[in-house]
């Protein structure tokens, strides 16, 4: 069998319980090279503590996470060293924020901000390495004489436009994202979604993203997974799982979104 057939992420039965509250039970799926999958659910039914548990920013209680490096070998994220973690964090992976303050250094020009991830595996050339956040920041649609500019000047959407740039940059394959467009006026989330969109084709980059709207689901997502107090109820390809909802919860859902 190819790499390219062979899952990238492996998640098998993750649990985490905060105090004696249990956020995440028995969660397990499996993702594929250019797959994007949305979890979805309403207000604390673990979506978060699910993708910060695979993407080994929280040590889940039990279960496993595997990620199958370029190589093509399997790792057991949580056998790793915090070291090499955190090199697969800024290398193969990225992290996409509700935030852009949390994924962004919000002192330091747009400029740095997109060649930080670079100069971090190594590249030191100063002309490259501006010509490049010069044409991340023209790709997702910042003008380029905001290259000097600190994030605390950007609008809401350029910042998460930025914050993008700073992650593809060292072109991860895998990018997690926790309710990247929620917050954003509605015209800004639509062209920051095509913008993901476009990149996540273009790039044939596996992503999860968290979201509680399944509109975000619909256009990004080709399959889905419908989280309900901690548990994964309902999963599938994004446009079964909607039509044709079989959990009830999914079909309250859907329906609670198709009420006027
Ligand atoms: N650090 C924490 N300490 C204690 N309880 C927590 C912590 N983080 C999350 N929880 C609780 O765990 C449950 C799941 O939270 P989580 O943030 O994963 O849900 P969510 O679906 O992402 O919600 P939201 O959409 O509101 O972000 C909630 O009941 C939440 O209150």
């Amino acid at each position: 069998m190819s790499i390219v057939e062979q899952p990238i992420l492996r998640v098998q039965h993750l649990e985490k319980s905060y105090g004696d509250h249990l956020a995440l039970t028995d969660a397990s799926f499996d993702l594929w090279p250019g797959e994007v999958l949305a979890i979805v659910g309403e207000s604390g039914s673990g979506k978060t503590t699910l993708l910060n548990a695979v993407a080994a920013r929280i040590a889940p209680d039990r279960g496993s996470v595997h990620y199958r490096t370029t190589d093509g070998e399997l790792h057991d994220v949580y056998q790793m060293t915090q070291a090499q973690q955190r090199l697969l964090s800024r290398t193969e992976w990225g992290f996409v924020h509700q935030h852009a303050a949390d994924g962004l250094r919000m002192d330091v020009s747009a400029g740095a901000n997109v060649s930080e991830r670079l100069m971090g595996m190594g590249d030191r050339h100063y002309g490259k390495l501006r010509a490049t956040a010069i044409d991340w920041l023209q790709r997702v649609e910042i003008d380029a004489k905001r290259v000097d500019d600190i994030p605390r000047t950007f609008s809401g959407g350029m910042r998460q436009r930025l914050q993008i740039a700073r992650n593809l940059v060292t072109k991860p394959r895998l990018v997690f994202m926790d309710e990247p467009t929620s917050g954003l006026d509605v015209s800004v989330q639509a062209r920051l979604l095509d913008l993901l969109r476009q990149l996540t084709r273009e790039m044939q980059l596996a992503a999860i993203i968290v979201t509680h709207d399944l509109a975000v689901a619909r256009l990004l997502a080709h399959r889905m997974m419908v989280m309900q107090r901690g548990r994964v109820v309902e999963s599938g390809l994004t446009d079964q799982v909607l039509d044709d909802p079989h959990h009830p919860y999914t079909q309250l859902l859907v329906s609670s979104v198709l009420q006027p």
